[in-house]
């Protein structure tokens, strides 16, 4: 019971954006969307937030068509983070976080101390308790990302759709967020640039180009340099972390010329011989 892609296909302005896709999350799992800029992630991701409407195929939730649903039980199950989301309203970063209640409140009120617990919760999930009060606008660029995820963990989701969550915000709070992602009790399917995030936190990654599903699977069976050059037109080197036992991501400048790259201390030594 999640939320599934069959066979989907989605033409903007005249062009196929999505090109049969089918995903079907693993429950519980945290899926990765990669591909490069173009390539379709936040379309498919507009597709399975119910935002849009494929031209064909289908999206279904616990088996009932996506179409069919109204928005308010979708939200009740579906969170989601969008690339360029924002307001000028001038509103407090715990009102933004409060709107994630929206569709769990009934027209009857209802348990508003559960609901100042959760909103709290969600603030401490991503480090901002101490900036609640805040007026939006006042926020950096990553805070108010990171106020977007509290907003969506507020929803208490079951699936969670992320485009680019770790955008504008520094290391430490991009491994802490993913590392929250992939343990909260929920499907997530997260579009992300960095492979090696992607590596790290992803038990599936799901390759997009030109609209259509390349290769998806494990990270460690799908990030080869191959895959790399071939996707992304990059040379790479692909080595396993010995703590995580995940792949890890090298790039080198230049295109790939079809070869395997040599390891940088064979290139050290010849340059200093
Ligand atoms: N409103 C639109 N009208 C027409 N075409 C669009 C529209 N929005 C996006 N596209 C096109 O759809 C294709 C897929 O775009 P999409 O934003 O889904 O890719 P993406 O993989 O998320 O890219 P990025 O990594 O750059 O965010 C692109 O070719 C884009 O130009």
């Amino acid at each position: 019971m999640t939320l599934k892609a069959q066979h989907v296909s989605w033409r903007r302005g005249g062009t196929l954006v999505v090109d049969g896709v089918t995903l079907q999350p693993a429950p519980g799992s945290t899926v990765g969307l990669l591909g490069p800029n173009g390539s379709g992630k936040s379309s498919l991701l507009r597709l399975l937030q119910g935002i849009a409407k494929p031209d064909s195929g289908t999206i279904t939730l616990d088996d009932t068509d996506l179409a069919l649903l109204r928005r308010r039980e979708v939200a009740q199950t579906v969170a989601s983070v969008t690339q360029h989301a924002d307001t000028d309203v001038d509103i407090v970063v715990r009102d933004v976080v409060r709107l994630g209640r929206t569709p769990h409140r009934s027209p009857f009120g209802g348990e508003l101390a559960r609901d100042e617990r959760i909103i709290s919760e969600a603030l401490e999930h991503v480090g901002l308790t101490a900036k609640a009060d805040r007026l939006w606008h006042t926020l950096s660029g990553g805070e108010r990302q990171r106020a977007h995820i509290a907003r969506a963990l507020a929803q208490e989701p079951r699936e969670l759709l992320l485009d680019e969550p770790t955008n504008h915000l520094d290391i430490r709070h991009q491994l802490e967020l993913l590392e929250l992602v992939a343990a909260l009790p929920v499907t997530a399917i997260v579009a992300l640039h960095d492979l090696n995030l992607a590596a790290m936190f992803c038990d599936t990654v799901v390759v997009l180009q030109h609209g259509r599903v390349i290769t998806a699977g494990p990270p460690a069976e799908v990030l080869t340099p191959e895959l790399i050059a071939d996707v992304y037109g990059v040379r790479a080197h692909v080595t396993r972390d010995d703590y995580t036992g995940r792949p890890t991501v090298t790039f080198q400048p230049g295109p790939p010329k079809g070869e395997v790259l040599r390891p940088l201390q064979a290139s050290t030594s010849v340059r200093s011989a």
